[in-house]
C-alpha cells in the first residue's frame, strides 16, 4: 500500500492511487481514513487524496477526504499537490490538465518542476442556497452570529466547499481555536464551514487564520485564501491580486470576472512510503 506524502505550506495531504490500493472499491472508510491521517497512530496528514479516479468531465477524478472521515467538495492545497503527484509520476502529460472534484472541475498549471502550482479554482459565491447556509436566499455579507461570549460579523462564501470569513482588525491563533469549532458546527451552516478570521493588512495583503471543517486548525488552506481573498474584495478593502498571508505562507490569489479564482502556490515532496497492515488495527 504505496502512499506520497506532500506539503503545501504545511497543509499536508497523502495521496492515495487506486493503483496501489485495489481492495478499496469505492475508497477507504471513514475508521480507515482516521488512522491513517492520526498524527501518532497513523502516518499522519491534514487529510487523504484519492485519485486518479476516472472522470467523464475531466482529464482526473479526485476525491478528498478529512481526518474526521467526512469528505470535502474541494481543497485548494489539496489540488496543488494531487497536480503535482500527477506531473511526479508522468501521469499528466501536459502542463496543463484539468481535474474532476465533487466541487466542480478545475485547471492546473504547473511551474518550476512541480514546486510552484497554479490552478484555477472555479467562481466564489456569496449565496446562501449555494454555499448552503440557512435563512431566505440571498448574499450572505455583513451578518452577526454568535458563539460562546462573543457576536462576530461574517460573511459567508463558498468556492465548492463552504466558509465563514470573520473581518477583524486583528487575528490569532487563539481565536481560531476558541471560536473555530464553535463557527464550524454552528447551525446556520447545514454542512458545517470552514472558518476564517480575516485582517486586511491593505489593498494587496491579507492575513489570514484558520479553523478547517474536518481538520481543526491548519497552516495554510487553499479555498480559505479563495474565499477569505473573495469577501474582502466584495467589502471594498482589496484589489483584484491578492497575497494571503497564513502561518505556513503565502499563496497568490487573482479575482477575475464574477468572482473566478485563479491560486498560486508551492508544493513540497515530504515522503514516498509503504502502510502496513497492522496500521488499520487501531480504530481512533
Ligand atoms: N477541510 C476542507 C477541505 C480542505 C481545505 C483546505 N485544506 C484547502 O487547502 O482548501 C473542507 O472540509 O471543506
Amino acid at each position: 500500500m504505496r502512499f506520497y506524502k506532500y506539503h503545501a505550506l504545511g497543509n499536508d495531504y497523502i495521496v492515495c492511487d487506486p493503483v496501489d490500493f485495489p481492495q478499496w472499491k469505492n475508497g477507504p472508510s471513514v475508521d480507515e481514513i482516521r488512522v491513517i491521517c492520526h498524527r501518532n497512530f497513523g502516518v499522519g496528514s491534514d487529510g487523504i487524496l484519492w485519485g486518479p479516479l476516472p472522470s467523464e468531465k475531466s482529464e482526473f477524478g479526485l476525491r478528498i477526504f478529512n481526518p474526521d472521515g467526512s469528505e470535502a467538495e474541494k481543497s485548494g492545497n489539496g489540488l496543488r499537490i494531487f497536480s503535482r503527484y500527477l506531473w511526479d509520476q508522468k501521469l499528466a502529460k501536459n502542463a496543463t490538465f484539468t481535474i474532476e472534484t465533487p466541487g466542480g472541475q478545475v485547471t492546473s498549471v504547473i511551474k518550476e518542476d512541480g514546486k510552484l502550482i497554479t490552478v484555477d479554482m472555479g467562481s466564489v459565491s456569496f449565496v446562501s442556497t449555494k454555499i448552503p447556509h440557512t435563512g431566505p436566499e440571498r448574499e450572505v455579507i455583513n451578518e452577526q452570529i454568535t458563539v460562546l461570549d462573543r457576536t462576530f460579523t461574517y460573511c459567508s462564501a463558498t468556492i465548492g466547499n463552504p466558509h465563514c470569513v470573520l473581518p477583524l482588525p486583528e487575528v490569532s491563533a487563539e481565536l481560531a481555536h476558541k471560536y473555530g469549532p464553535h463557527l464550524e458546527t454552528h447551525a446556520n451552516f447545514p454542512r458545517k464551514t470552514n472558518v476564517q478570521f480575516l485582517q486586511v493588512l491593505d489593498r494587496k495583503n491579507i492575513r489570514i487564520e484558520i479553523w478547517e471543517r474536518g481538520a481543526g486548525y491548519t497552516l495554510a488552506s487553499g479555498s480559505s485564501s479563495s474565499a477569505a481573498a473573495s469577501v474582502a474584495h466584495k467589502l471594498g478593502l482589496v484589489d483584484n491580486d491578492i497575497t494571503v498571508h497564513m502561518p505556513g505562507g503565502t499563496i497568490g490569489i487573482e479575482i477575475g470576472a464574477n468572482y473566478a479564482i485563479r491560486m498560486t502556490g508551492t508544493v513540497n515532496k515530504v515522503a514516498v512510503g509503504d502502510m502496513h497492515a497492522q496500521l488499520f488495527e487501531v480504530k481512533v
